[in-house]
């Protein structure tokens, strides 16, 4: 039996640290929605375990890619080794915030499930998967959610409709590099105000509102990459005339998009930019 998933890519409607921890991650709040961008993945039952990749030649086909980690993780919660050949097709932009990899990790998760027939329910699901990354377990359910703890602890609010202009500015960015440089912050954000600020005028249509309240704290880091990601989000905010945030650890940048208006994206496409019109899904 052969199955095929579409993997999909988020972005963080906002990001607030909230703080160091002892295990050297840190505290955030985060409010993540998965976006029409897709790698697809197809596993189908074999004689061993094996990962083609095909469409990058950076993503690792061996024990560091997601894929293989989250095959070891089935493997240690259901005593069940999986013997499948998986190929994963990448067209999520890599490094760029947008959760490619742990997207691609919790896919193969809820596949691997399905195809030896269920031994794990969706709640143990997002426990292995928390396991593999902070932001692995979003993907279990996708749509509209709240991650806070690394990112995952959740809760989920369905699914919302809005529009973005998505900007990849082939800038590579390392999630631990840029948490690593990033100063102090000394305030805290609570999942109520992160609903009052985010979640509320999304969902009454306030996009004026929503664009003004949206926030990432990472933008503050001091790691080489997110200087250049600013650079670009100027350029990028003086051709769309509103604000553009830089997703998670960057360095994709979006700006939430009303329908009916034109935007010229030539100037950003003539600097050899990934630039993308995409849809909350
Ligand atoms: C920043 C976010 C926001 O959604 O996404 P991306 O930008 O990667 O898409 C996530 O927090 C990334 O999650 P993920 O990509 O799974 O990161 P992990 O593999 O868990 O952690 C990579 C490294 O980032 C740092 N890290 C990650 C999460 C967190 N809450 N605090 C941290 O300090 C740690 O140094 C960790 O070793
Ligand atoms: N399946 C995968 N897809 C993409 N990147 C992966 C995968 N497995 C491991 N990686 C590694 O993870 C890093 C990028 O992760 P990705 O999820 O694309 O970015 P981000 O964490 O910024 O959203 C790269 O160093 C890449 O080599």
């Amino acid at each position: 039996m052969k199955i095929i998933l579409p993997s999909p890519a988020k972005i963080n409607l906002s990001l607030w640290v909230n703080g160091k921890r002892d295990d050297g991650y840190h505290d955030i709040l985060t409010v993540f929605h998965t976006i029409n961008v897709f790698d697809y993945i197809s596993i189908q039952q074999s004689g061993q375990l094996e990962l083609n990749v095909a469409g990058s030649t950076i993503v690792p086909a061996g024990g560091d890619n997601l894929i293989i980690k989250a095959c070891d993780v089935f493997s240690k919660h259901t005593g069940i080794k999986p013997k499948v050949s998986i190929t994963l097709e990448k067209h999520i932009p890599i490094g760029a915030g947008l959760g490619g990899g742990s997207s691609n990790a919790a896919l193969v998760l809820k596949g691997l499930n399905m195809l030896y027939n269920y031994p794990v329910d969706e709640e143990k699901l997002m426990e292995m998967a928390a396991e593999i990354g902070s932001d692995v377990a979003f993907f279990i359910k996708g749509g509209l959610a709240i991650g806070y703890g690394r990112g995952e602890k959740l809760i989920f609010y369905g699914k919302h409709k809005f529009d973005i202009l998505l900007v990849y500015p082939n800038i590579f960015c390392s999630t631990a590099e840029v948490y690593k440089y990033l100063p102090p912050i000394k305030r805290e954000i609570s999942i109520e105000d992160a609903e009052r600020l985010i979640l509320i005028p999304l969902m009454k249509g306030d996009l004026d509102t929503l664009r003004e309240n949206m926030w990432n704290d990472l933008e503050s880091s001091r790691a080489p990459c997110i200087k250049e990601v600013m650079e670009a989000k100027k350029i990028i905010e003086d051709v769309v005339g509103t604000k553009v945030l830089m997703s998670g650890s960057g360095s994709s940048l979006f700006t939430i998009v009303d329908k009916n208006k034109k935007i010229d994206i030539t100037p950003l496409q003539r600097k050899g930019w990934w630039v993308k019109f995409c849809s909350a899904i």
